[in-house]
């Protein structure tokens, strides 16, 4: 199987300023690929890359088995800007019939089809559309001439949350059919629902590329248990995973590591009347990677 994405050592400094250094990543086709990092850290830089925007200052980078350069790999692509500009005078109607007739024909009804799911008005000027449907009218032109690789530069700044959700499931939809999506977002949230693994970048290298289900076994998450009569601390004692237990009356909190399944399973000796599991806050397993790197490149140790 040919990867999506293959990069070896890709590297672009501006100048001798750093945008991105030695980038080696791979993306198979059919994954959505969350791009995560914080402002500055070279997400843009390397979409920028993957496209021939900008061209590298060292290594390699292959799209969909050929040279970005080549017109015909980017046909196959759809691309989202964060940095979005549109021709204010157009109506967005014409500006998406113009995109589509360039890009060899896009029928009509799946234009439409998108603008009624993103709930997009496509029949005014764009200078009179807010950010947000300006957005939307950035997403619906990356999508609508079916590429097998979509890449969008933070798609969700500026969507309401019910577009948002529509833009997820769309990108679920897009999966399904084996093509393949990256997405940058400096919002872990945004992406991790979504993506089948994620990489980090920060301060132009990549820091680290994680399963998102990894990353969700992990993960440290607080749970909350009320049974129906007290229970004693004995039974909750010393369970594998289990820490900060707290047990008064009927009710049992505790953080999780990793697996709930000792818990679970020595919960389930009594009656359970509700339970209560934040979602694990994968933040705090990023700044894990982060200040690993940090310790890595600001304090080395002396040979
Ligand atoms: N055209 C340019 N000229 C000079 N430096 C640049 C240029 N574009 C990006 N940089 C620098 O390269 C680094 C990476 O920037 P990049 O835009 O790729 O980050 P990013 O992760 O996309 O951040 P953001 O979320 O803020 O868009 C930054 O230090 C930035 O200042």
């Amino acid at each position: 199987m040919t990867a999506v994405v293959q990069t070896e050592g890709l590297t672009k400094y501006y100048g001798k300023r750093r945008g991105l250094e030695d980038l080696t990543l791979e993306i198979q086709p059919g994954e959505v690929f969350g791009y995560l990092g914080p402002n500055g850290a070279g997400k843009t830089t390397t979409i920028r890359l993957l496209l021939d925007v900008i061209r590298p200052t060292r290594g390699t980078v292959r799209v969909l088995g050929g040279d970005p350069r080549e017109p015909a790999t980017r046909a196959r692509m759809g691309y989202l800007p964060g940095d979005l500009v549109l021709e204010e005078r157009d109506r967005a109607i014409d500006y998406l019939r113009f995109l589509g007739r360039a890009r060899g024909g896009v029928p009509a009804a799946r234009i439409e089809a998108l603008a009624e799911r993103f709930d997009a008005d496509l029949s005014v000027p764009m200078r009179k559309l807010s950010k947000g449907n300006k957005q939307k009218i950035g997403l619906i032109q990356a999508f609508m001439h079916e590429p097998e690789f979509v890449i969008l530069d933070e798609p969700t700044a500026g969507l309401d949350p019910l577009v948002q959700q529509e833009f997820l499931a769309l990108v679920r939809e897009v999966r399904t059919s084996g093509r393949t999506v990256l997405m940058s977002s400096h919002v872990l949230a945004e992406v991790e629902n979504v993506s089948d693994r994620v990489g980090i970048v920060r301060a132009g290298r990549l820091v680290a590329v994680e399963n998102v289900a990894v990353l969700r076994e992990k993960a440290v998450r607080r749970v909350e248990l009320h049974f129906e009569s007290p229970v004693p601390r004995d039974a909750f004692d010393d369970l594998p995973g289990v820490r900060d237990l707290r047990v008064e009356g009927a009710g049992v909190s505790c953080t999780i590591d990793g697996r709930p399944d000792a818990l679970i399973k020595a919960a389930a000796r009594f009656t359970v009347v509700h339970l209560v599991s934040a979602e694990p806050d994968l933040e705090e397993i990023f700044l894990t990677y982060y200040s690993h790197e940090e310790a890595h490149h600001d304090h080395p140790q002396p040979a």
